[in-house]
């Protein structure tokens, strides 16, 4: 009862911040409240699963440790454990990070021991990243080669996707496409009535945005046909516009820079995108400075520390110089005290 009374009021104190402050609270504010009523949430949950042995006592001082530095560890998970199975078969082992949780930020990679500035966080094998040529020499290949006009990158890597997805338990990628979040928190996913309420200069990109999604998926859907030789179900079912929308900020939201690559059998777009599993846990920070590239070298795509991080606290990157604009309709989200904020003013004002 105990945890039950503490928890309700807690709760009931943060929803009571956001529905009373919500004319006074910033979009960031409202986002991060929302994050520690998550997290309270969480909390709870734990506190009620514990129990009163020796190694649930071992179990919580651990937690109480990592979550002083503000993450929970999430790597015994069921999905994190197939993740780690499945990347071990394609030669990756990662002594560095570890999946958490953290408030705020919600699911990242967390310091297992203290890394110095310059050392090596990441170097994820070739193998284990999905890009245009793991489409092109999949089942999808021949249907892509023979498409005219030829499809884009993009295509290619959005049909790969939804095609995997459904696959199922069947499908290679399955550790990867598990730990893939269902859905997506960016404006083009938004109930056009939400849409309506932003303020006027992101309502006007995110409508811009949905139009453009909803054109690349009609002008796609001849393609998607062309396809369901390969399908036993009818491919509307298949490829709908819902699944073509997850895949899409599948990509547009975890995708890593590769150099710009040209295969004859797509279109001229610059092929610049990979998934790449595991790596794509890291949340961004606009304070943080990494050097992160494809090591033609090693055959590895590779992120050294810009600076040190003490054990236990969240690793970040930088996905870009960024303003909370920017980062609402491409990621999803807003970084609070960004120093790139900046406010849109419309010509009439
Ligand atoms: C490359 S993924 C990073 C991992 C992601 N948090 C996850 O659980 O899969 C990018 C997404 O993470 C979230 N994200 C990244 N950095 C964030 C931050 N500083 N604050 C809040 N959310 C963030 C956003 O939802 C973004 O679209």
């Amino acid at each position: 009862m105990d945890h039950l009374g503490g928890y309700s009021q807690l709760l009931s104190c943060y929803v009571w911040k956001l529905k009373n402050c919500k004319f006074h609270m910033c979009s960031s504010e409202a986002v991060a409240t929302i994050w520690t009523i998550e997290q309270v949430h969480r909390n709870y949950n734990f506190s009620m699963q514990k129990g009163r042995g020796r190694t649930s006592r071992i179990r919580r001082r651990k937690l109480l440790r990592t979550s002083a530095s503000g993450g929970v560890n999430e790597s015994h998970r069921s999905e994190f454990i197939e993740l780690k199975k499945w990347l071990k078969e394609r030669k990756f082992e990662d002594r560095n990070l570890t999946p958490a949780y953290f408030p705020g930020t919600g699911r990242g990679l967390m310091s297992k021991t203290s890394l110095r500035e310059g050392q090596m966080i990441i170097s994820l094998p070739e193998s284990c990243l999905l890009t245009t040529d793991t489409v092109i020499q999949s089942y999808l290949g021949p249907y892509i080669t023979k498409w005219m006009p030829p499809p884009s990158p993009l295509l290619a890597l959005c049909t790969f996707l939804v095609s995997e997805k459904h696959a199922g338990d069947q499908s290679l990628w399955k550790p990867y496409l598990d730990i893939l979040p269902k859905s997506y928190t960016c404006p083009v996913c938004l109930e056009p009535e939400v849409v309506d309420v932003l303020p006027q200069p992101l309502k006007a990109k995110a409508k811009e945005q949905r139009a453009r999604v909803q054109e690349f998926f009609a002008s796609s859907r001849d393609f998607f046909s062309f396809l369901q030789p390969l399908f036993v179900e009818a491919i509307d079912s298949i490829f709908s516009y819902s699944a073509f929308l997850w895949a899409w900020c599948t990509v547009n939201t975890r995708a890593v820079y590769l150099r710009p690559r040209w295969r004859e059998c797509l279109s001229a777009e610059p092929d610049t995108c990979a998934l790449a599993p595991y790596l794509d846990l890291l949340n961004h920070s606009p304070h943080i400075q990494v050097k992160a590239a494809f090591n033609k070298e090693t055959g590895c795509y590779e992120i050294r520390a810009a600076s040190r991080c003490r054990k236990h606290e969240q690793v970040f990157i930088c996905y870009g110089p960024h303003d909370n604009q920017r980062l609402l309709l491409e990621y999803g989200f807003v970084s609070l005290h960004n120093p790139h904020a900046c406010v849109y003013v419309s010509t009439e004002i």
